[in-house]
């Protein structure tokens, strides 16, 4: 949360000599260039200053924008940044030909990040192997569906798994073992083996057909805690089975719908009744995702407040699933794991797509970004601890 910059005074001078207003406009805020000393060691400490906000934040500098990172003054005159709702301590100095500036993000900024959410980050003991650090397992994927039960896993791992099982089915074991690196592939036909993990994540990418049913049902039978997605949330409404363990159920709004025997524009216009409605029939943990996604238990409602639209794209659900059944697997009950899932899911994304844009952004990147969202919740943690 600390960035430093050096600047070279001599070709800052050179710029302004070249470029003139031009330059000024393109780097200064109005507001900066209103109060702005045009003596070359002020403007290298100044554009240094940036710089180092924008290493503090972790966001490269075009990206940010120069005049989005303000270098300004608080209210005793000290000088501090600003970058939306991020404020930074500033220390800027100079000497012959160089200016250096270093920027620390101020603890209110990290701070706005949820502590409740932060508090229920599980603890990493400093002993632990990767056998006690929860072992997730993900059912899902059929040919031409590897991608989503691949997110779902490697998420799981992302979010602080020691162990990631994939079950695909025995038909697509061969290349989608070629497919992974750090998550174990297995059979669906070895699902006893499902009793040894922590928690499981059902539905990815699993297809809709008889044998995808049959497993579905064998597994929602297990008395082990569970995040139900995707076609496991089709077979579900289909099969109307019994629950027997801990339940975490995910769907959008078509899901959603299939669930209650509503359509989807009558969900979107009634998300609470909705969630209302599939706890009766169902119970455990709802999760309706989309903008301002519900978590609710029959005692607990949140409408989480990260994420953007930038995370409606293919996969993403699937990363949602493997985070929350990591969650899971590493202790937390299942409101727990679906709220923090649920924040951390959204944080990830409001990260990429500040790298990324929201056209850009893909579902991978989500998973890519979780260790940003971690470190920022980690730091919120400790300051609150203090
Ligand atoms: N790379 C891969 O391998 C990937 C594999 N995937 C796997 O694909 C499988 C099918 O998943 P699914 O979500 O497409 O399935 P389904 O249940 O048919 O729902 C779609 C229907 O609901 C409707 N709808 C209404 N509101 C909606 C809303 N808010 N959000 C979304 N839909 C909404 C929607 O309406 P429409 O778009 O037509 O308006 C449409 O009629 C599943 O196994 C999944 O894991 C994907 O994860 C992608 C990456
Ligand atoms: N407009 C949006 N704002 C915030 N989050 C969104 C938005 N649209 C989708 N999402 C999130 O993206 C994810 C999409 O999940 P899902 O529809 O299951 O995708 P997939 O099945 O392709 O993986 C959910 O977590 C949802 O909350
Ligand atoms: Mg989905």
């Amino acid at each position: 949360m600390i960035g430093v910059d050096l600047v070279y005074i001599p070709r800052v001078k050179e710029i302004m000599n070249r470029r003139g207003e031009d330059f000024l406009e393109r780097v200064f805020s109005p507001e900066e260039r209103a109060n702005l000393n045009l003596r070359p060691e002020t403007v290298a400490g100044r554009f240094a200053a940036k710089e180092a906000m924008a290493k503090a934040l972790g966001v490269g500098l075009f990206k940010a924008g120069f005049k989005n990172l303000i270098v300004t003054q608080d209210a005793r005159g000290a000088l501090c940044g600003r970058y939306k709702n991020d404020t930074f301590d500033l220390s800027l100095s100079h000497e012959r030909d160089y200016a250096v500036a270093v920027a620390r993000l101020r603890e209110s900024s990290v701070l706005s990040v949820s502590n409740e959410a932060a508090n229920l980050l599980p603890l990493v003991d400093e002993k632990d192997h990767k056998g006690a650090r929860g072992k997730a397992a993900i059912v899902g994927g059929s040919a031409g569906m590897f991608g989503s039960v691949d997110l779902s896993s490697s998420a799981a791992l992302r979010a602080g798994c020691g162990l990631s099982y994939a079950y695909v089915p025995d038909a697509v074991f061969n290349d989608f073992s070629l497919r992974m690196r750090e998550v174990i592939v297995k059979k669906q036909s070895a699902l006893d083996d499902l009793r040894g993990v922590d928690a499981l994540g059902i539905g990815p990418g699993m297809g809709r057909d008889r044998r995808a049913r049959d497993v579905f049902l064998k597994v929602y039978a297990l008395d082990l805690p569970m995040v139900v997605d995707a076609d496991g949330l089709y077979h579900l409404a289909e099969a109307k089975a019994e629950s027997a363990g801990p339940k975490i159920y995910t769907p959008h709004a078509g899901e959603m719908a299939r669930l209650i025997g509503r359509d989807a524009d009558w969900v979107n216009a009634h998300r609470d009744d909705a969630v209302d409605e599939c706890l009766a029939l169902y119970g455990g943990v709802v999760v309706l995702k989309g903008h301002g996604t519900i978590v609710a238990s029959k005692d607990d409602r949140v409408v989480n407040e990260t994420g953007n639209a930038g995370m409606a794209t293919a996969g993403s659900g699937d990363v949602l699933t493997g985070i929350i059944t990591a969650f899971l697997a590493q202790g937390l009950d299942c409101f727990q794991a679906a709220r923090l899932g649920v924040y951390m899911h959204g944080l990830a994304g409001d990260f990429a797509a500040l790298h990324k844009s929201k056209w850009g952004l893909i579902a991978s990147d989500l998973i890519e970004y979780l260790p940003e969202a971690f470190l920022r919740l980690e730091a919120a943690r400790e300051i609150c601890q203090k």
